[in-house]
């Protein structure tokens, strides 16, 4: 399988702040992989990385089996790369920044991409950006970016001020884009139901390391909200097999890639006072916040 995007042992630090260390990740041809973290875990500045914008403080990036410090202008031109959903040139109409962008990808511009999502939007194509709405502005960076028709699409944020009918409007577009044309996307986004609808991979970041890179369909297939009776004023002790374990008066809760007989195993392995087991599959949200913990 070709892969698209190899990091191996990313470091970066701001100052002398370690950000993380070691960080290591490939995305292969044709597949949608979110990046989902908390809040500073991160995710801009691999994104900021991934893009060539910043260089690492140690560790390899390579797109396309290129450093992307060096990347040829060719391949580069094959990357499209949305940051937080801004247009640079917001004194230009709708129509003025479709050619001007144009002219920087010929033999690889599709334009109508970028109409038939501009005619969705309630603005007439002689407005300038610069009075559009925040949304609508998202709207023209995302437009553009698929009218660039690159092999592989890095989006940070890309819902950013969009609508929930805009939102699942872009999501289920460029599901099937991505599919039907074999592109491969890399994306950040704090809508987790629009990740649980688009992604096939998700890495899930805490504060300084990767905690899980695995396909979507396995993580909520074994993932598992666990909750159980425990005496008052218990203590789990630590286990790498129950993530976040929090206990509210008498109820335990906790999260497992476990079995629930493999649970059942390790909970008498450990001596943990339980009764009343029961288990629950759950959606990405909550397999997020089973992971990361609440705070
Ligand atoms: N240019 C910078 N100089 C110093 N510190 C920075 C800089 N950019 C980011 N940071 C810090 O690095 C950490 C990671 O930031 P980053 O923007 O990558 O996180 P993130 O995961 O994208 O966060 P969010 O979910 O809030 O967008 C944060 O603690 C942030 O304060």
């Amino acid at each position: 399988m070709e892969q698209i995007i190899e990091c191996n042992n990313l470091t970066h630090y701001y100052g002398k702040r370690l950000i993380y260390e070691n960080l290591s990740f490939t995305v292969p041809q044709g597949r949608i992989l979110g990046l989902l973290g908390k809040n500073g875990t991160g995710k801009t500045t691999t994104i900021n990385i991934l893009s060539g914008y910043l260089k690492p403080h140690s560790g390899e990036c390579r797109i396309f089996g290129q450093e992307i410090q060096t990347i040829s202008p060719a391949l580069r031109r094959n990357i499209g790369l949305l940051i937080e959903g801004h247009v640079q040139y917001q004194f230009m109409t709708i129509t003025q920044i479709e050619k001007f962008y144009a002219a920087f990808y010929p033999g690889q511009w599709k334009k109508e991409a970028y109409y038939e999502l501009m005619n969705k939007l309630k603005v007439a194509p002689g407005q300038r950006i610069s009075r559009m709405s925040c949304g609508q502005r998202s709207q023209v960076a995302l437009g553009l970016i698929l009218a660039q028709n690159p092999e592989l699409l890095v989006l940070d944020d890309f819902s950013l001020g969009l609508d929930p009918g805009y939102r699942r409007l872009f999501v289920d577009y460029l599901r099937d884009y991505a599919r039907s044309e074999g592109k491969t996307v890399f994306l950040t986004s704090h809508i987790i139901q629009d990740m649980e609808r688009l992604i096939d991979d998700c890495i899930m970041m805490d504060y300084g390391k990767i905690l899980i890179q695995k396909p979507i369909a396995e993580l909520l297939e074994k993932g598992r909200c666990y909750t159980c009776t425990v005496p008052e004023g218990y203590e789990f002790p630590a286990s790498d097999d129950f993530y976040h374990p929090s206990i509210m008066r008498n109820q335990l809760e906790t999260f497992s890639f476990l079995s629930p007989e493999e649970a059942e195993t390790k909970l008498k392995l450990m001596a943990v006072p339980y009764t009343d087991l029961h288990s629950k599959h759950v959606n990405l949200e909550d397999a997020f916040i089973g992971l990361t913990g609440k705070y």
